[in-house]
């Protein structure tokens, strides 16, 4: 990966943020990285060890700062992670619901911009969007679109009115994959499946599923139509889940949850 400046901070070393820190690491990435949470994993100590980071060191100006605190939290500290920001500071936020304008706000700095990974990313398997002010320059969108490469594909910069719709889908839709390999192993175990039985199956065809769907050129649809045998077992099961639109609508119900707390998050 080439660097697309030195002296990288992340606030926050979590879940996501810890993605992200690993993408970097294992992509080479040849500039400082700092990284700033108050309970660092064991994982953020070990890096530490191995010289790839440095954990909670004085703040000081970052060249690129990654906010990776939750949302919640972003009101508290906005104050305090203003040591981090200087005039030629690019500030990248990962938080679900605070807006361009929140972070600008809270940061006092104009160079913001938003992306939404998702935990994929911690294999390089990710989908990250990028959304950016009307006045980011090129330069800002190459240096962003480089250092979220190592997480997967990048898309973007998409505007600002489609992140809460995006966030629905692909930054919380690894939790929607995540349950279904969860209740089909559930209905395995009900139907006479040992439990660990039941959750390789699940597991290897939910997985199965989704590397067919991406290395093939059909439409999820017509995957969809190639299990389901005309009178078939699939589509007992399938006649069963599109009841009255009961899936369809029941994804549309979530997705509507979804995009109204993202709403709420950024104070809308
Ligand atoms: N998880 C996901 O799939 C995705 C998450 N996001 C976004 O990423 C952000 C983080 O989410 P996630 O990783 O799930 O949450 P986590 O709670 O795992 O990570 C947040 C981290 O920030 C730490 N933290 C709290 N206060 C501070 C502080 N003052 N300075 C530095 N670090 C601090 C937390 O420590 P402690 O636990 O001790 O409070 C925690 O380790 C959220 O804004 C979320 O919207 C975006 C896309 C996907
Ligand atoms: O649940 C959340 O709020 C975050 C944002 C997308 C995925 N996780």
């Amino acid at each position: 990966m080439t660097r697309p400046d030195a002296g990288l901070t992340l606030v926050g070393g979590g879940r996501m943020g810890s993605a992200l820190a690993g993408g970097w690491i294992q992509s080479g990435y040849e500039g400082q990285i700092a990284v700033h949470d108050p309970k660092p994993s064991d994982q953020l100590k070990a890096w530490e060890a191995n010289g790839k980071i440095r954990l909670n060191p004085a703040p000081s100006p970052a060249a690129t700062l990654v906010v990776a605190v939750k949302p919640q939290v972003f009101g508290t500290i906005s104050d305090e992670l203003k040591a981090f920001v200087g005039p030629d500071t690019l500030v990248l936020s990962i938080m679900a619901g605070i807006t361009l304008d929140g972070l600008a706000t809270g940061l006092g700095t104009p160079r913001v911009a938003r992306a939404m990974p998702n935990t994929p990313g911690l294999i390089g398997k990710g989908m990250t969007l990028l959304c950016l002010p009307q006045t980011a320059s090129a330069d800002d969108a190459n240096a962003l679109h480089k250092l979220l490469s190592p997480l997967g594909d990048v898309e973007g910069p998409i505007t600002e009115d489609k992140i809460s719709a995006a966030t629905a889908i692909s930054g919380c839709g690894p939790a929607y994959g995540f349950l279904l390999a969860e209740v089909m192993a559930a209905a395995g175990v009900a139907h006479g499946l040992d439990a660990d039985m039941a959750l390789r199956l699940a597991r290897k065809t939910v997985e199965g599923a989704g590397a067919l769907m991406m290395s093939s050129d059909e439409p999820p649809s017509t995957l969809r139509e190639n299990v389901t045998s005309p009178g078939g077992v699939t589509k007992a099961a399938l006649d069963v889940l599109m009841r009255d639109g009961a899936m369809p609508s029941l994804m549309e119900e979530a997705v509507a949850a979804a995009v109204r707390r993202d709403r709420e998050l950024s104070g809308e």
